[in-house]
This record gives C-alpha cells, structure tokens and sequence, in this order.
C-alpha cells in the first residue's frame, strides 16, 4: 500500500475541521443523557499550534477524541487532511490515524526496553518498512528536540522533560498532517514544561508541524499560536496569539 505524507502546509490552510460536532454520552443505567458536545465548528490552521482550554468537564477530552478519530461524534462530520473521517471503516480509521496523526499523552507511554531512538521509531515500524525518506526526518526531528546525544538511553534514564521530547519526537517523525497532544505537561515540572513545550513551538516553527494541544495551564496555553475556549460544550472564545491579559480575560468571561 502506497502512503501519502502531507509535508507541505501553508498557514492559511486547514489541517483538520469540524461542522456541527456534537457529542451525547449515555450516562450508564439511568437513562440520562449528558451532552459532552453541543454543535462545534471549528478549523484547525495547518502549520499553527492550536490549544484547547476549558474548565473540567467543558468538552476538551472529548473533542481531541472525536477530532483525532478515537471517538465517534453522535453528529456533525470531521474532516483531517482532507479526508471525512465519519464514513471511515473502523480498519481504515485505524490506518488513517497511524498514516497522518500523531499522539502524545500526558503519561509519555515509552517502552521502558527500548532506547529512546527504538522508542522514536517503533510506531514507524510497527507500521511496515521504514520509508526511506524518513533518515532525514528523523535526523531533523531530533535536532530540533534536543535528543541527539540521548537517543542510546532508555527511559528511566532520561528525565521527566527528556522523556516527553522522545515521546513528540515519536508523533513527529512520519511527519504526520496534525499532531494532538492531551495535556502533555501534565506529568511535568515548570521548568521541564517550559522546555516540552518550547520544543512544540520549535515543531510548528521549524518543521511546519501542526500541533493541538489540550491544557488546563495558561503558562502551556501561553506557547500557542491559537487559543480555543471551550465551555459547556460550546466554543466561547477563539483568540489569536493572546497576550496572558487577554486569555485570562477570555476564560473570567466564559465563566460569568
Ligand atoms: N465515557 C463517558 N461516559 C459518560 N459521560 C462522559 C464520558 N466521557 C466524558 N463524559 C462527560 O462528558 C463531559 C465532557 O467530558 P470531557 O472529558 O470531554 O471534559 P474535559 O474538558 O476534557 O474535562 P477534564 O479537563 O476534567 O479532563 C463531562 O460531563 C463528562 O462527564
């Protein structure tokens, strides 16, 4: 099977969008219905490092899911490089997702036998040969990481930072078309969330990546290019490059 690799983003156009995404989960045994989405509408520019805020329990989790392909929305339609994902055959959601998105967890899911170059390549390889053009992506990914003299170390030998940039260096290296990343800080100190997320940055910059990332941090929020508030299910507030003033303004807001 041949793959196509999107490596070519302008930052005027879209990496993935949503119409009328809306998201009702049964609550188990009562017959209630809870509804986790109300009707999103939502463009996600490539080449831009989009985040999501919102306060617990406005949607983010469940959005980032029904975006990325994990979650089926109840209605509305998802489209990720170019591609509607609601007619998608579970096997073709499945091939979808490993050809053009790439993951990132709070809890970096490393392999702890692995070194972290073997880590970086696994999900490559687990996927068929290695495509040959991606010697040089991944020379470049790690120098943009900061990984290159720790890629012959296994996890529990790398800290906490150092772990999480194996792990973005692991979502970037098929160069997939749209990076998520659910609260990818959320394990982390300051300082080593500082450097995880200043090496996002770098991605989008320098590599023309496009990340979205779920946080409840304004510091974390603070490293995007775009801002999306989530409240109760509905977007309240879209910002671009927010000053910390303004989002702090945005999210009182939401919450009046
Ligand atoms: N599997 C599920 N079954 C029932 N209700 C669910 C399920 N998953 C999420 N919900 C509900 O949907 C709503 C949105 O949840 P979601 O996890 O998307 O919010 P969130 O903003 O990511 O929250 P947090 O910041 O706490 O992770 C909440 O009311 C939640 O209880």
């Amino acid at each position: 099977m041949t793959t196509t690799s999107l490596t070519t983003t302008t930052p005027t156009s879209t990496a993935a969008t949503a119409r009328g995404l809306t998201k009702t989960f049964e609550s188990t045994g009562r017959g209630v219905e809870v509804p986790a989405l109300r009707g999103i509408d939502l463009d996600i520019p490539a080449g831009r490092f989009t985040a999501i805020m919102g306060p617990s329990g406005s949607g983010k989790s469940t959005l980032m899911h029904c975006l990325a392909g994990l979650d089926q929305p109840t209605a509305g339609a998802v489209t990720v490089a170019g591609q509607r994902l609601d007619g998608l055959a579970d096997d073709d959601l499945t091939r979808f997702r490993r050809d053009h998105v790439g993951f990132v967890f709070q809890s970096f899911n490393l392999l702890p036998m692995l070194t972290a170059e073997q880590n970086i390549w696994l999900p490559t390889e687990l996927a068929g040969a290695r495509r040959p053009d991606l010697g040089d992506r991944f020379d470049q990914v790690v120098d943009t990481l900061g990984l290159r003299d720790r890629l012959t170390h296994r996890p529990a030998e790398l800290s906490g930072g150092q772990q999480q940039r194996v792990a973005v260096a692991r979502a970037l290296v098929s160069r997939p078309a749209i990076v998520f990343a659910d609260e990818p800080t959320g394990n982390l100190d300051s300082a080593a969330s500082a450097e995880v997320l200043a090496f996002l940055r770098r991605s989008v910059r320098e590599l023309g990546q496009t990340v979205v990332m779920v946080t409840h941090e304004l510091e974390a929020a603070a490293y995007a290019d775009d801002v999306v508030i989530l409240t109760d299910g509905r977007i309240t507030a879209r910002l671009t490059e927010p000053s910390p003033d303004a989002l702090v303004a945005a999210l009182k807001a939401r919450a009046a």
